[in-house]
């Protein structure tokens, strides 16, 4: 089955929503808890689908999960981890990019791993070659087979002195899980630092573990024999909060995210105000308005945090077809990421695509031929359309573009939705947009 939303466009969403962990956060904090030998409590995790798949992935190596006291409270009992069948971790192939995470946690404590192959949104190429480089240096031994990726270390995994050639996101919490529990020191140059790494690093030091998070992107773990579990309770979902307000400025309305955090998301406010949008901190959440009058064009280019995420791209986008003269946009972080456009310009944006960097720095994919700059020229009413959706943030921003055009949209495929966004469907009711969710027969 795949479900279809039904939007009839054009009212301005208004009123409270509230926003849980962050997708990007708790689903590494879940697997934090394999490098434990007692149990964890994580708090704050939100019922999104990515959650399920990792939540099945543990329970299948033994991890014992259930519901804690409080709503949104998971408890991860690590006594039993074993080395699950492979035909069962099949199964998961290509739900989600997390398995990967497993390989350390899963060598140090069982001496072998085996990694189905990865999904995740279809944003980019997305190679895990940083991510198996980091695990041969610390002395794992990796195989990689038609179904997924075989580990296994003849003898304790060594702390090493990696430099990433990117800082990735994901290779860094690699380095840590793997890191945490090596002998010896590593030194990581070139490191993520967006929150959600922060956040995971002050899981593990809660666990046990010696980090130090230095000038210029570079980390040091001294490895330490074992870990307790931890408890904790997640960051909030910068990206589902940007995302909120980034509807709210594209169908002229007024929300309240309840549970947004200023200090991660200085960048993304900034470049709100910039547009022309208005914002209310308080100690609760963040509103966001769009305070009536035209909204300003601007030039936008994706970065690393601190810079301008990725994930915020997509959403914002469409409050840029509301704008007044030519936006720029190069998006630096992955290489096919503006394919999400193209349904947009049915719907009546004008957007035009090209390959060049039309940012103020080349980035990695200029000398190459992928469509990663766009022109963004407005306001442009928006027209009701038929929309199957191709990744998570780009579906939201599709979703966002239905709920800001007159007429009715049929949005196919919004289960990819459901993997970053909490009860959506909701939300949106509450915030008092027409939108009806119903299944149907998967499209072939
Ligand atoms: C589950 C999760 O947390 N996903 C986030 C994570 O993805 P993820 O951790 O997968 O993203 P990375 O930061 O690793 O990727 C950044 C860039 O590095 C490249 N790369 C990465 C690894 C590798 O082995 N080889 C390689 O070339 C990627 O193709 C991409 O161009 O960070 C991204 C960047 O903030 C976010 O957009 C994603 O929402
Ligand atoms: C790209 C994203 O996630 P993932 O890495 O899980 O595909 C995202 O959250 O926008």
């Amino acid at each position: 089955m795949s479900s279809t939303l039904t939007v009839t466009g054009g009212a301005p969403l208004k009123g409270s929503v509230a926003v849980r962990g962050a997708k990007n956060f708790v689903t590494k904090a879940m697997v934090a808890s394999l490098l434990g030998e007692t149990t964890s409590r994580l708090r704050n995790v939100p019922d999104i689908s990515d959650v399920a798949v990792v939540r099945g992935l543990l329970e299948l190596h033994g991890v014992r999960v259930s519901e804690g006291a409080e709503d949104g409270e998971l408890v991860l009992d690590p006594a039993d981890v074993e080395v699950a069948a492979v035909a069962d971790i099949d199964a998961h192939a290509g739900s989600s990019r997390i398995p990967v995470l497993f390989c350390g946690p899963l060598v140090h404590r069982l001496g072998e791993a085996f990694i189905p192959d990865l999904g995740g949104c279809r944003i980019g190429d997305r190679p895990i070659n940083y991510h198996l480089d980091v695990l041969r240096q610390f002395g794992a031994v990796v195989d990689k087979r038609p179904s997924g990726i075989a580990l296994s270390a003849p003898r304790r995994l060594r702390g090493t002195r990696i430099s990433l050639p990117y800082p990735s996101v994901g290779t860094t919490e690699q380095v840590l899980l793997t890191a945490v529990r090596a002998e010896g020191v590593t030194e990581l140059r070139n490191a993520a630092v967006e929150p959600e790494v922060l956040d995971l690093i002050a899981v593990l030091q809660k666990m046990g573990s010696i980090i130090s998070v230095d000038t210029d992107r570079v980390i040091r773990i001294e490895g330490v024999d074992s870990l307790t579990g931890y408890e904790h309770r997640a960051l909030p979902d910068r990206i589902e909060a940007a995302s909120w307000g980034a509807a709210a400025l594209a169908t002229g309305g007024d929300v309240y995210v309840e549970g947004a955090r200023q200090p991660d998301m200085m960048t993304f406010l900034n470049t709100f105000r910039k547009i022309g949008g208005a914002f209310d901190v308080d100690d609760s959440g963040i509103r966001f308005m769009h305070p009536g009058g035209p909204l300003r064009s601007i030039a936008l280019e994706t970065d690393v945090h601190p810079g301008f995420m990725t994930d915020w791209q997509q959403p914002l986008v469409v409050a840029l077809t509301q704008a007044q003269g030519l936006s720029i946009l190069h998006e630096t972080v992955y290489e096919n990421r503006l394919g999400f456009t193209d349904a947009l310009v049915r719907m009546g944006a004008t957007i035009q695509v090209y390959r060049e960097c039309l940012g103020s720095t080349p980035c990695r994919f200029g000398a190459q031929d992928f469509r990663h700059s766009a022109v963004v020229s407005g306001p442009t009413r928006l027209q009701g359309a038929d929309i199957t959706v191709p990744d998570l943030r780009g579906g939201f921003s599709q979703l966002i573009a239905a709920l800001a055009a007159d007429g009715t949209s049929r949005v196919h495929g919004i289960d990819l939705i459901d993997r970053g966004y909490e009860h959506f469907a909701e939300k949106l009711a509450a915030l008092g947009a027409q939108a009806v969710r119903d299944e149907e027969p998967a499209r072939v």
